[in-house]
């Protein structure tokens, strides 16, 4: 497991989780500004998510780091991007698959009665580009 220098997210939380996820996938922009991009090609995803939160849940967690990992693998691991729902009228960008999975992490933290909250999603493309995304803090 390669160890990256990530950008940190000012908060004021008591708790700070982070997780790193990794998962194979195929995509294509279709436009013609993305030159080879147009054409089908394959990534290793490379994805750090980071949770905060004031309390934890009666078992002692913020978040579970394995329902982190299950809510992006288990949609993403081994599928062609552009063939899921989220991407039929938009294209799998790494800032819209940044901010796709931030919205399915908001869903997910929504349900649980300690409110964690989901400040930042990196998605890392290729080993010279990444985005990093940050929801609007609803308060
Ligand atoms: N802002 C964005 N630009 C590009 C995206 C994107 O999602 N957002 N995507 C691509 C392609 O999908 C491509 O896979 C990644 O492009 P790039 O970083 O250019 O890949 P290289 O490995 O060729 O990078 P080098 O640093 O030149 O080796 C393109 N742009
Ligand atoms: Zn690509």
């Amino acid at each position: 497991m390669m160890f990256q220098y990530y950008p940190q997210v000012q908060h004021s939380f008591i708790y700070e989780l982070n997780k790193d996820i990794n998962f194979a996938a195929a995509h294509f922009i279709p436009a013609e500004a993305a030159g080879k991009c147009s054409r089908t090609h394959g990534h290793m995803y490379i994805v750090n998510v980071t949770i905060g939160g004031d309390e934890l849940d009666e078992t002692g967690i913020l978040v579970d780091f394995k329902a982190i990992k299950q809510l992006v693998c288990d949609r993403y691991d081994h599928t062609l991007l552009n063939e899921h729902p989220e991407f039929r009228d938009c294209h799998p960008t790494t800032e819209l698959l940044a901010q796709t999975i931030g919205l399915r992490i908001r869903q997910f933290l929504a349900g649980k009665q300690n409110r964690p909250q989901c400040l930042q999603v990196i998605v890392r493309e290729t080993p010279t580009s990444y985005v990093v995304y940050r929801p609007k803090r609803v308060t």
